[in-house]
């Protein structure tokens, strides 16, 4: 409906971002031109409209720039078009200008002369047809208005002698034209789901960020080698252990809950293969991939081929077993979370698209079951988005989870053409150590001394020298694209360590190993394979409970992770990683000058002094860990903190699937809207997500209100 109350150009649905104006501020604007032309008279219209190239131009949208938008999209409505105001000083202003507004070229004022030239109606619908092409580039067109045709006619109309004006406006539209489809072409019709190894991401770049692929190197070093490297053991000792009996609660009292989570996210995107260190195992999207396996036969491991359902609390990464158990009660509310999303799918069954059968969309049970589980993966990688977005990254800025702002890195529309891989400094960036608490320290001295030898083998793998490293040549069989790894992902290590591990931790019987992996802590229903909620509750409890560790200044990492950090500094020297300060410098930091600078604690800054000389000489690994914290939010190591989101921002920005697949014509409009979280919860899910999947006896929630609304900050310094 294009015309109310004789306005042709106004539609009543501005509330819903249509850009037009309603009726009444239409007349608002109208009779503000008026006041502009009052007071300012030509030259008011002028700068105005100059705003508005600088406005379009440069994207600006200040408050005054808002005002000339409103006013010349008034300019434009040909209801007053017959009025000698308005309009009509615009039009006359705009073709004077021309040469002022869009600079001087000798083609250029041939054509303003031109343009001064000829009748007014003329003028005035090719000041319309400007207008609009500027306005065009922020707003929507009404090409009702017919403004279009109408200036096409003119230019048709034009003799040879003024050539020049002719060119002056078609030539942009030209650009225009070819400007609407972007190029690269990113969005192939039939590549709507996740593969299995995260390859096609990017059609263009198919092997980016696909599982098993090598880390990316962001920053080549440049400077002298440090030919007088400290030992790592020596590295960990005097700079990262923390010393016995000493524990600093996290400033911001931020707890254990939020480490689980950015556990996930870190197993989610880094899994170095222990055969080869330059070798990511994952995928390096962020698709819940340590929950649906990094490969075709990892997937089906852990589905039950039926209904598109996972095997009940399951999930496929081994690693996580031997984490602290609210990591992967924390998963299972995403295991549990895909199932609820695939019975909900069927059981609404949006235009029968999940029907099987002649003449239905799918043909077999088969069909069905993929279909199924690959929308639901959808959707549920889509919920873990929303809880990256609004609960993670909302805490490692430090505002609230209950504000409605939040850092959106989907706030600008993303156009990623290469996909994402992850970087070895990223790796190294996310080895959060130093941040786990009490509790889960004690818990895991207990793992390391009762599992002993063969863990410590499994943790600390010696990191083999670059040119010892053999790269592997597996088979590659034929498979379907995207299916990755024919043979499944190894993981016999953690095989061999899990009935040791479920003597001393699980104690779960043959019957509930049979239904799934061990939880210490948990139990499964024999029957179902489902854990016991309070179970689950509690372990999470553990982490909401438990306050982090200060995590920088050096000196906060668990003794008994030295084997895993002593293997993670040789890995960085082995990948010939760049020094602390280039690293630094990559960011636009200023870096460091003295000792003095990077950590607060007299003991380090003599200890860096001690083991790498100069500044410049001090790695990467050490050197992050070491520096001093931001001041508010998760407190990380100022670089640390600073590097985190970029890398946030690009894994979401980059991935295809995360920015242009989560459409409700994808997800259903049911999944769409689920993924969108709650609206009393500013936009956030995951309260939803645990009110839904643990549901305490007595039909009580696991959480209250009050608690879910700030989840990853102590109760004692809330
Ligand atoms: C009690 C808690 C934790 C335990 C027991 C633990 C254990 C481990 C182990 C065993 C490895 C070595 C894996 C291997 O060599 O194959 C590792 C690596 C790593 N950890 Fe942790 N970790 C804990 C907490 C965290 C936290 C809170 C973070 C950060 C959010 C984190 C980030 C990493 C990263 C990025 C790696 C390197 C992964 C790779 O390259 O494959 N860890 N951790
Ligand atoms: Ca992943």
């Amino acid at each position: 409906m294009l015309v109310t109350n004789g306005s042709p150009i106004m539609s009543s649905a501005n509330s819903s971002g249509n850009p037009w104006l309603n009726d009444q501020e239409h007349r608002k604007l109208h009779s503000h031109i008026l006041t502009i032309e009052e007071e300012s008279g030509v030259d008011g219209l002028v700068n105005a409209l100059k705003e508005l190239v600088i406005h379009s131009t440069q994207g600006k949208s200040d408050k005054d720039g808002k005002k000339t938008r409103s006013f010349l999209k008034t300019a434009l409505d040909p209801t007053y078009s017959s009025q000698p105001t308005g309009v009509e000083w615009v039009a006359q202003s705009l073709v004077k200008n021309l040469e002022s507004i869009f600079g001087i070229t000798p083609q250029r004022t041939r054509a303003i002369k031109e343009a001064l030239s000829l009748p007014f109606s003329q003028k005035r619908v090719l000041m319309r047809g400007l207008v609009e092409r500027l306005l065009g580039e922020h707003t929507l067109v009404n090409d009702r208005t017919n403004t279009f045709e109408a200036v096409m006619l003119i230019l048709g109309n034009l003799g040879p002698d003024q050539q020049d004006l002719a060119d002056e406006v078609t030539q942009p539209l030209l650009k225009l034209y070819e400007s609407d489809f972007k190029k690269p072409f990113i969005n192939y019709v039939g590549h709507n789901f996740r593969t299995a190894d995260g390859s096609f991401n990017s059609i263009n770049f198919p092997d980016v960020g696909k599982a098993r692929s090598n880390y990316v190197r962001s920053v080549v070093s440049q400077a002298p080698v440090n030919a007088n490297l400290p030992p790592p053991h020596v590295v960990f000792e005097r700079l990262l252990k923390r010393p016995e009996g000493q524990f600093t609660p996290h400033k911001s009292g931020i707890n254990m809950f939020l480490f689980y989570l950015a556990i996930i996210i870190t197993h989610d995107i880094f899994y170095t293969d222990p055969k080869d260190p330059k070798r990511n195992l994952t995928t390096s999207y962020l698709d819940l991939s340590s929950l649906y396996g990094y490969n075709r036969k990892d997937q089906e491991s852990i589905r039950q081929m039926k209904n598109g359902l996972l095997k009940n609390d399951q999930w496929f990464d081994k690693r996580l077993v031997i984490q602290p158990p609210g990591v992967a009660a924390l998963l299972v509310i995403f295991s549990r979370n895909h199932n609820y999303v695939a019975e909900k799918l069927l059981a609404i069954n949006e235009n029968g698209r999940f029907s099987f059968g002649p003449g239905k969309p799918l043909a077999t049970e088969q069909d069905l079951d993929e279909e199924l589980f690959q929308t639901a993966r959808l959707i549920n990688t889509g919920c873990f988005s929303n809880v990256v977005v609004h609960d993670y990254i909302r805490t490692i800025l430090g505002t609230s989870q209950s504000s409605d702002f939040f850092l959106d890195p989907f706030k600008m529309p993303a156009y990623p053409v290469y996909g994402n891989q992850v970087s070895i400094e990223f790796n190294i960036i996310y080895r959060w150590h130093a941040a786990i608490g009490k509790q889960d320290e004690d818990w895991l001295n207990t793992v390391m001394n009762t599992l002993g030898p063969s863990l410590r083998y499994q943790m600390g793998h010696a990191v083999p020298a670059p040119a010892e490293v053999v790269v592997e040549q597996r088979q590659q069989q034929p498979g379907k694209p995207g299916d990755g790894d024919p043979n499944g992902t190894d993981q016999g290590t953690f095989d061999a360590l899990l009935p040791l591990f479920n003597e001393h931790f699980v104690h779960a019987t043959e019957e509930e190993l049979e239904k799934g992996l061990p939880v210490a802590g948990a139990h499964r229903d024999v029957k179902t394979g489902v854990f016991d909620n309070a179970d689950l509750a509690k372990l999470l409890r553990r982490g909401y409970d438990q306050v982090a560790s200060d995590l920088g200044n050096g000196l906060a990492t668990p003794a008994a992770l030295a084997p895993i950090e002593i293997a993670g500094i040789m890995q960085a020297r082995n990948l010939r990683c760049c020094y602390f300060n280039e690293f630094r410098k990559f960011l636009k930091l200023v870096p460091m000058g003295t000792f003095e600078d990077f950590s607060e604690k007299v003991e380090v800054q003599q200890a860096l002094k001690e083991l790498y000389g100069t500044p410049d000489k001090v790695e990467l690994y050490a050197g992050l860990m070491v520096e001093r914290t931001k001041i508010t939010g998760l407190r990380l190591p100022y670089t640390m903190g600073r590097a985190i989101l970029s890398d946030a921002v690009n894994l979401l920005r980059n991935d295809r699937i995360n920015t242009q697949e989560m459409t409700p014509q994808n997800l259903t409009n049911w999944g769409h809207e689920f993924i969108q979280g709650e609206a009393d919860q500013h936009g956030r899910v995951f309260p939803k997500l645990i009110q839904l999947h643990l549901v305490q006896p007595g039909n009580l929630p696991a959480f209250t209100q009050e608690e879910l609304n700030n989840l990853f900050v102590v109760p004692s310094s809330q």
